[in-house]
């Protein structure tokens, strides 16, 4: 069992003009494993900011408060250090890594986290039955990273690197923009394969959508506005702010 633990989190960004913008404005959240937080909120309210605060993105300064990983200080550590003690961030837009393929990324990835290259055989056969789940052509692992893929096959390559890396906690951005209805069913599958496999992982799931919610059922949800969780509920809070939108956060905030 492990824990997340965001305290009163403050965080800035460096303006073009040389200013800086206070973005987070006191963030509480605590996930423990197995469970799924689901963040929603109006558009620029900072929820991929706290997406990139925790992977540690160097555009965002944290000012104030804490991330800790089981207790320790995940803001000390170095990006990969993030990944190494069990973090995973599935960005809002991801970088084309032009000449590294998606087989090679794979296993230098698990081979960097887990500190030992994974065994041959099991590897080929794990990599193999993830991308079958996820629906994707054999030949998409020759493919450079993110070079030329579509929006879901970003969405799906994200999930597939969840699968296999097995992390104790994923921050997952938009992982349903731009999917199609059959594809955010296959990649919300994967997601649920990967909460119901050994690891037992909690996820933050970043969306603007109760759609992906049907398939990804929260444990909780967090109403986000104006950097900070303004309200949090069970999956019926999604539900009512479908129907009454953001306007009654906003009039508060
Ligand atoms: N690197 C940056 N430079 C300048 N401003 C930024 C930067 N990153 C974020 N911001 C600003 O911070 C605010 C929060 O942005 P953020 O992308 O975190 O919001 P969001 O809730 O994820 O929005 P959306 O729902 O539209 O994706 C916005 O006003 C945005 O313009």
């Amino acid at each position: 069992m492990s824990t997340l633990e965001i305290r009163d989190l403050h965080v800035t960004v460096d303006e073009a003009d040389g200013g800086t913008k206070e973005i987070l404005r006191g963030v509480d959240l605590t996930i423990a494993s197995g469970e799924v937080h689901a963040i929603m909120g109006p558009n620029g309210s900072g929820k991929s900011t706290l997406a990139y605060s925790i992977a540690g993105h160097p555009k965002y300064t944290v000012t104030g408060g804490s991330v800790t990983l089981d207790g320790a200080d995940v803001l000390e550590m170095s990006v990969d250090e993030r990944a190494r003690a069990g973090l995973f961030l599935a960005m809002q837009y991801p970088v084309e890594v032009p000449g590294v393929t998606v087989s090679n990324f794979l296993r230098t990835a698990k081979t960097a986290i887990d500190g030992e290259a994974p065994k041959l055989r099991t590897w080929v056969k794990d990599v193999k039955q993830a991308m079958d789940g996820l629906r994707m052509d054999p030949s998409f692992a020759e493919r450079n990273v993110n070079e030329h893929f579509s929006g879901g096959e970003k969405k799906r390559h994200e999930i597939l690197q969840m699968e296999l890396l097995k992390p104790k906690f994923a921050v997952l951005d938009e992982t349903d923009s731009g999917l199609d209805v059959d594809a955010l069913k296959i990649v919300s599958e994967g997601v649920n394969r990967a909460l119901a496999g050994g690891q037992n992982p909690g996820v933050l799931l970043i969306t603007h959508y109760t759609r992906i919610l049907r398939y990804i059922k929260p444990d909780f949800v967090h109403v986000f506005v104006d950097g900070r969780v303004a309200e949090q509920g069970g999956p019926e809070l999604a539900d009512s702010l479908e129907e009454t939108g953001y306007d009654r956060f906003l009039a508060k905030a």
